[in-house]
């Protein structure tokens, strides 16, 4: 099976990517992991969602947004980040902005004057530290290689720091099997009471719901889209009752069911 995740090579994309793939390539950008598996070009495309820290990788709920995809599962991996650099005297740390972000407490304490610089993968900053000795990164201590001291290990800003990684598959092979789904859900309108309504037929079938995030619709100021993940699978009665009945209050809108999917723990 070929998959296509965030490089290059090393990236915690690529560990979590490894569980389900045997062929991999790399892109840079979360967006071209989705128009790739949207147009067929790729059979699979694993993308990082949301971490315990930092919340959600809004780039890729934007992508995700189109509904031109399918959630197939989801990687449910630890991230353990090291500093890494050719030696102390870095002027640099370069990152990818969630971990810049899941360790910003460790950065602020220790390297308070260093600067920031923000790169497309935890891969690409340990890169530019093995061609650049002014600069250090921030990645996976399997990284380090033979050129790069490892400064520093677990510098997360809490010890348990998880990351939710989703497979992503071709609209025609979109599962209603699993335990687990993903919805996004477009009113195009606005009332008092409209968020309460929507979530009120989940609530009546004793649907629980494990995340619920708003991101732009990009239409106009105010206007949101709802990202919502619930422990019921897209097979089951009371989870088509629940969305036939939210389909009828967005109906100036819609509601993209992504997927039902289980999960895979992933230790590395
Ligand atoms: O840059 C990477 O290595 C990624 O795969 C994105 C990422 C960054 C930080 C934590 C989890 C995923």
């Amino acid at each position: 099976m070929r998959a296509i995740t965030l490089g290059p090579e090393g990236t915690y994309s690529h560990r979590a990517t490894r569980a389900v793939a045997d062929e991999i390539v790399f892109t840079e950008s979360v967006t071209g992991i989705v128009k790739s598996v949207a147009s067929g070009d790729i059979e699979r495309g694993v993308i990082p969602i949301e971490n315990s820290i930092e919340g959600s990788v809004t780039e890729s709920l934007d992508a995700l947004a189109e509904c031109n995809v399918s959630v197939d599962l989801e990687i449910v991996t630890p991230i353990q980040h090291a500093l890494l650099a050719q030696d102390h005297d870095f002027e640099v740390v370069a990152s990818h902005a969630q971990a810049l972000a899941q360790c910003r407490t460790y950065l602020d304490s220790e390297y308070p004057d260093r600067e920031i610089e923000t790169v497309s993968s935890t891969a690409r900053g340990v890169e530019r530290a093995r061609n650049d000795s002014a600069v250090a990164a921030i990645g996976h201590p399997d990284t380090s290689g033979d050129d790069l001291q490892v400064l520093a290990e677990d510098i997360q800003d809490r010890s348990s720091n998880t990351t939710r990684f989703v497979v992503l598959v071709p609209r025609e092979e979109r599962s209603v099997s699993g335990g687990k789904t993903s919805l996004i859900i477009y009113p195009n309108t606005d009332y008092p009471g409209l968020l309460l309504e929507l979530l009120e037929p989940f609530s009546e079938r004793d649907i629980s719901l494990s995340r619920i995030e708003s991101r732009p619709s990009g239409e106009r100021l105010g206007d949101y889209l709802f990202h919502i993940d619930i422990d019921t699978g897209l097979y089951e009665e009371r989870t088509q009752q629940a969305l036939s009945e939210i389909e009828s209050i967005a109906d100036s809108g819609w509601v993209c069911r992504l997927g039902s999917y289980d999960t895979k723990h992933v230790l590395y």
